[in-house]
């Protein structure tokens, strides 16, 4: 991905800060930045967060996404409700890389109860640096879409 790739970043109230650096980090390299919030730490669902940011890539509004909640499962549950929308939860580096090389998947979740701020940068960083292979990893993400239909 280029430094014109545009991000929407999203969480629920499960850490807030982490979502917060992890925005500054990202607009640091100089990618394109959309924070949804929310802003305050109050009790907030993350199934209306999940849901928000992936209708931003759906709409074609953003490239990729990224989405925090405890676990990073509810979010990332919501997430994929939206048609086209591919999201996996990652704790470790490799899976990052695999969800954009075989799956194509625009959005990245991680949760902010499962792994630590330097892990977590570390994935956003190799999660944004890995291009779709294409090939027989299409002929199976086309395979998920038909699902939908
Ligand atoms: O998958 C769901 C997420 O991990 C939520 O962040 C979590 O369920 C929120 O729990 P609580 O309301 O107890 O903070």
């Amino acid at each position: 991905m280029t430094s014109k790739t545009r991000i929407v970043i999203s969480s629920d109230h499960a850490d807030i800060g982490l979502r917060q650096r992890i925005a500054q980090y990202v607009a640091d390299k100089g990618f394109e930045v959309t924070d949804l919030g929310p802003n305050t730490a109050e009790s907030t669902h993350y199934p209306k967060h999940g849901e928000e940011a992936a209708r931003v890539i759906a709409a074609g509004d953003a490239d990729l996404g990224i989405l925090i909640c405890g676990t990073g499962q509810g979010i990332m549950m919501a997430a994929n409700k939206v048609k086209g929308i591919r999201c996996g939860v990652c704790s470790d580096v490799f899976s990052a890389k695999m969800i954009r090389a075989h799956n194509n998947a625009q959005m990245l979740s991680m949760g902010a109860r499962v792994i630590g701020e330097g892990l977590a940068l570390e994935i956003v960083d190799a999660f944004l640096a890995t291009e779709f292979e294409g090939g027989r990893h299409g002929t199976r993400v086309d395979m998920i879409t038909a699902i939908e239909d």
